[in-house]
Order: structure tokens, then sequence, then C-alpha cells
């Protein structure tokens, strides 16, 4: 589904990814996670170019995403969706609207993107909410929104970029099950940069512990929590047991 192979980036001096290789299998959850700083960000915001890497390849579904044109860009980032820290919702639109504008953006008639932005509303249990406003919502209902805009485009793959990260600790926990959902689908991949070890432990198929801009471990969460290799791990492993 996706391969990322030797991606580097680097901001003035700075070298924020040192050549990284990543693979996201069909109907995988793989999840990135590591200290703050260590390059989570910039590397799932590489995989759909919000942000240019400097080099490196990145193939989705064979197709070199890395030498795409903008409106090439545009047609592909239809089937990856993204899902954002700090939410992005239009605040002058309301919870259907911001879901359907994607759908009307992409060739639905009104009538078919509001019945599919309903559906999807339902599915993040947010159907008495459609007429509200962004603004008048909690933290964990407005990512929901964000999360039932991404996936009403039907995308194979989702990219979350810390989505729990803004919200209260008390909200975090209805956004983590709308999350634990979608990799219940079988046709989606997923990939998850998160601080969540306890949900990285129930869900990953795969995690990629990274540091200072490389990876520097992979693997199942039983071989990553029960016997870390790197000192990432060591820290998780260590979350978990005090968790
Ligand atoms: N637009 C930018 N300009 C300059 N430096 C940047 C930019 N974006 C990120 N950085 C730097 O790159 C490094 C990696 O940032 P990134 O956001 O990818 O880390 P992260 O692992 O996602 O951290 P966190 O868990 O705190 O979100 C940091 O040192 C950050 O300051």
């Amino acid at each position: 589904m996706l391969k990322v192979i030797n991606l580097k980036k680097s901001y003035g001096s700075h070298q924020v990814l040192k050549g990284i290789n990543l693979t996201v299998n069909t109907g995988e959850t793989v999840v990135i996670m590591g200290p703050s700083g260590c390059g989570k960000s910039t590397l799932i915001r590489c995989i759909n170019r919000l942000t240019e890497p400097d080099s490196g390849e990145i193939i989705y579904k064979g197709i070199p995403v890395h030498q795409l044109n903008e409106k090439e860009l545009l047609k592909l980032r239809k089937d990856i969706g993204f899902v954002f820290q700090n939410f992005n919702l239009i605040n002058r639109l309301t919870v259907l609207q911001n879901v359907m504008l994607g759908l009307i953006k992409w060739g639905l008639k009104p009538k078919e993107a509001e019945e599919r932005a309903i559906r999807v509303l339902e599915q993040v249990e947010l159907k008495n909410f459609i007429h509200s406003k962004p603004a008048e919502l909690s933290g964990g209902q407005q990512q929901r929104v964000a999360i039932a805009r991404a996936l009403a485009l039907d995308p194979d793959l989702m990219l979350l970029d810390e989505p729990t990260a803004s919200l209260d600790p008390i909200l975090v926990g209805e956004v983590l099950k709308v999350m634990e959902e979608l990799t219940r689908q079988k046709d989606k991949s997923l990939l998850i940069v998160t601080h969540e070890v306890a949900f990285a432990r129930r869900v990953a198929n795969r995690i990629v512990l990274m540091d200072q801009g490389v990876i520097v471990e992979e693997g199942s969460p039983e071989t990553i929590f029960k016997a870390p290799k790197s000192w990432v791990g060591r820290r998780y492993k260590e979350m978990i047991e005090y968790q």
C-alpha cells in the first residue's frame, strides 16, 4: 500500500528525518511513537506532501508520490485521509456542512453528499450534533467530526497525526474508541502518530519507534513492549508497567 524509501528532511541545518524507510501493508495499522521532536509529525506530513521532503521516495499503490505535480497531488489526497492534531474545522459551517464540503468538491450531488455525511457522522456517534457549529462541541466531538470528514471520502489510507494530543484527558477515550473502530475495517490502512501507549498496544499490527530522525526499532506490540531493544522501547515498556 505504502512504501517510504530513504526519506530525508532538514529545516536549516537541523536534519529532522535522516533516511526513513517504512512500509504500510493493506489493512494494516501502523503506529509511530517516539519522544517529542523526533520527527513523527514531519514524517507523516511528508507522506502526502503537506510538508515537502528533501529527498527519498514515497510510493503509494505504485504511484511515485514524490514526483507528483500539484494537480495530481490533490487527486491523491482524496484517497489518503489526513486527521490533524488540532481538528482544522471551518467554524462558520455546521458539522454536517464541514463533512459535506469535501464530498461536494469531489463531485457528489448535494443530496448524495448529505446522505454520506450523515452516515459517517452516525458512525462517529455525532448524529445529534449535525446542525451544531464546531465551537459548540467539545474537543473530543470536534476531533470526531474531523475523523468523519476524512472518512467520508472513503480513503484507503488514513494518516492520523496525534489526534488526541490537544484534548482534555477525559475526552481522549471517545476519540480512541472511534479510531479503534477504524482499525477493524479490513480494507483501510492506518498510519497513526500517538503517545497513547495502551491504545497502541491494543490496536497496532506494528509499532515503529523513532528517535532523532531515525527509526530505532519496529515490531509487533508484544515484542516492543515485552523485550524492547532500544532505549525508547524500554521507556514505553516502563510506561505500560506503570499504568
Ligand atoms: N516548519 C518547521 N520549521 C522549522 N523547524 C521545524 C518545523 N516543523 C518541525 N520542525 C522541527 O523539527 C523537529 C521535529 O518536529 P516534529 O513536529 O516532526 O516532531 P514530533 O516528533 O512530531 O514531536 P511532537 O511529538 O512534539 O509533536 C522539531 O525539532 C521541530 O522543532
